[in-house]
């Protein structure tokens, strides 16, 4: 006890608290998080320690500490430590939020299986189309928000989980046709479920994103909260209502998906018909699939909206990019996977989109199993450990002084002969950001996000010009979860060839041809 007090006065240095609450006042409250974090990254370095009521809480700010705590120590950092609203919400079955437990290890294995690298390739065909059906409505879709677009072409991997019929069918059971799938309620702690499963999937996400922003529910900090009865604690009886709906509407996407999905192929017939879900539970079926297209969904859109934003504001990018496909690809084709090794500026684009803003600007904390140390520093066993990868990002020792603009270039370099760029070699098979998270719980559907951009990137670049409209940009959204707001902008997209829309038609028509192809050839 001694020797841990002893060691405690090498803890990372922070912000002074409060007697008790310690840095909880600061901190709850404070949207976007993830921005006075690395205002005291650049105060305090590349550990900082903040007292959250009396849990010890350790800010990772830098790739460096990140790479050797997270990544090297990562037997002893990839538990989580206790959220108790989330876990009523359903934290002990929901992938990214659970502990270190064998229903974790499990489903990693299930969803490795069908999202690594190499499984990520079989995925091409449905993500190219999907990409020219999104610069189709983008063009020609006037009734529906940029935002519901976007969603609407991330939900690329729904029909991987969920088989294409069931995600283009309705997922209601029939005799709900209409209707909402769970109960609707307007209040605003009321879990919003309704037929439209790309909003629903939305919802739930929020539902545990904000559930586990830091200061967010007084329990966590006091623990002793939780023994309140739940008539007095509204926030167990609205989490443990939350979980029986959640759990109800993964079990009816899986249920109508096995049903709608002929030939097997939807993640969720496998883990009903081979070996890949011998370990899970039904339940954990349900919820595996459920999680999962919640963690594809707005993580990817999000980063969409952001390219767009991006090149509103960066005419210049736009501008290379668009030369660079008109001398690689010309107007003849479309944009492909093939394409990708003759297209480092478009590369660059993705990496430095992810850089800029990443989605997730910090994620769900880890728990230090044991006493630890890094460099100087004591690391407490028990001590919440905090990834700020916005912090990462904005690393002006790594990406020079100015983090705060988009410029692709950072990632290239002129060729030997000095009339190509191409991208440097320490970033050939990096990410340059930190986006994706460390260690054993980085990102699982890394690759297939990766491959969803660049598709998605080029072929809205190859098609179109985006120009910005004059508006008044919000930037300033408070918002106390853990998702990176998208601001408020305008911007219009228009055709940068003539005949772009019949071209488009014939795309469709061609993907269509060949998907019922395959189905025929299937069936024989
Ligand atoms: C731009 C897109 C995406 C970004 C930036 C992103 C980022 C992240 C981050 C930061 C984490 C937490 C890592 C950590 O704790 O260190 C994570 C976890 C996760 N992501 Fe993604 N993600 C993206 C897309 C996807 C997609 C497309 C899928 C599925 C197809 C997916 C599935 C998951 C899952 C299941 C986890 C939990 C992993 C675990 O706890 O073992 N993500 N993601």
């Amino acid at each position: 006890m001694r020797n841990s007090n002893r060691n405690r006065r090498n803890l990372p240095p922070g912000p002074r608290g409060w007697p008790i609450v310690g840095n909880l006042p600061q901190v709850a409250g404070e949207g976007q998080i993830w921005r006075l974090l690395t205002k005291w990254k650049y105060e305090y370095g590349s550990l900082t320690y903040l007292n959250m009521g009396g849990q010890d809480l350790i800010v990772i700010n830098s790739r460096r500490a990140a790479l050797e705590i997270l990544e090297r120590r990562s037997a002893m950092y990839s538990h989580r430590p206790r959220h108790i609203v989330c876990e009523y919400l359903g934290g002990d079955m929901a992938m990214p939020f659970t502990g270190y437990t064998r229903t974790w290890q499990n489903m990693r294995r299930a969803t490795h299986e069908v999202l690594n690298n190499q499984a990520a390739v079989q995925y091409h065909p449905v993500q190219t189309e999907e990409a020219v059906i999104l610069v189709q409505k983008l063009l020609f879709d006037h009734s529906s928000t940029l935002r519901e677009k976007l969603n609407a072409s991330a939900a690329t991997m729904l029909s991987v989980i969920y088989g294409r019929k069931s995600v283009n069918a309705s997922f209601l059971p029939s005799s709900q046709e209409g209707k909402p799938a769970v109960t609707v309620s307007a209040s605003p702690d009321r879990l919003l479920l309704t037929s439209d499963i790309l909003q629903s999937l939305a919802n739930i996400g929020h539902r545990f994103t904000s559930s586990v922003y830091p200061g967010s529910y007084l329990v966590d900090a006091f623990p002793i909260l939780e023994h309140v009865p739940e008539f007095l604690a509204p926030w167990k009886r609205d989490a443990m209502r939350d979980r029986k709906d959640m759990s109800k509407a993964f079990q009816t996407y899986y249920e109508e998906a096995l049903k709608n999905d002929d030939n097997r192929e939807s993640l969720c017939a496998r883990l009903t018909d081979t070996s890949l879900g011998g370990n899970l539970t039904d339940e954990e079926k349900w919820w595996v699939t459920g999680v999962v297209s919640v963690a594809a969904l707005e993580t990817t859109s999000t980063t969409l909206a952001y390219f767009i934003f991006a090149m509103t504001l960066y005419p210049e990018v736009q501008r290379k990019a668009h030369e660079e496909l008109d001398r690689v690809i010309g107007r003849t084709q479309n944009p492909n996977f093939s394409d990708m090794m003759n297209l480092p500026y478009i590369r660059a684009v993705v990496k430095e989109i992810l850089r800029w803003n990443p989605p997730l600007p910090v994620v769900v904390p880890r728990i230090a199993l044991e006493d630890d140390r890094y460099g100087d520093y004591f690391i407490p066993k028990g001590a919440a450990v905090f990834e700020n990868l916005w912090g990462m990002n904005y690393d002006k020792e790594v990406y020079g002084p100015d983090v705060e603009d988009f410029r692709p270039e950072r990632f290239l370099q002129q060729t030997e002969k000095g009339d190509e760029l191409e991208i440097k070699p320490e970033y050939e098979n990096e990410d340059g950001h930190s986006s994706y998270g460390f260690g054993r719980r980085k990102c699982v559907g890394k690759h297939v996000a990766d491959n969803a951009l660049f598709i998605g990137i080029c072929t809205i670049l190859w098609a179109v010009d985006i120009k910005p409209v004059e508006c008044k940009i919000d930037l300033a959204r408070h918002t106390l979860d853990t998702v990176n707001p998208i601001p408020d902008f305008q911007c219009k997209f228009v055709p940068r060839f003539e005949g772009l829309d019949s071209f488009l038609q014939q795309l469709r028509d061609n993907f269509e041809y060949f998907r019922q192809h395959k189905d025929s050839e299937q069936q024989i």
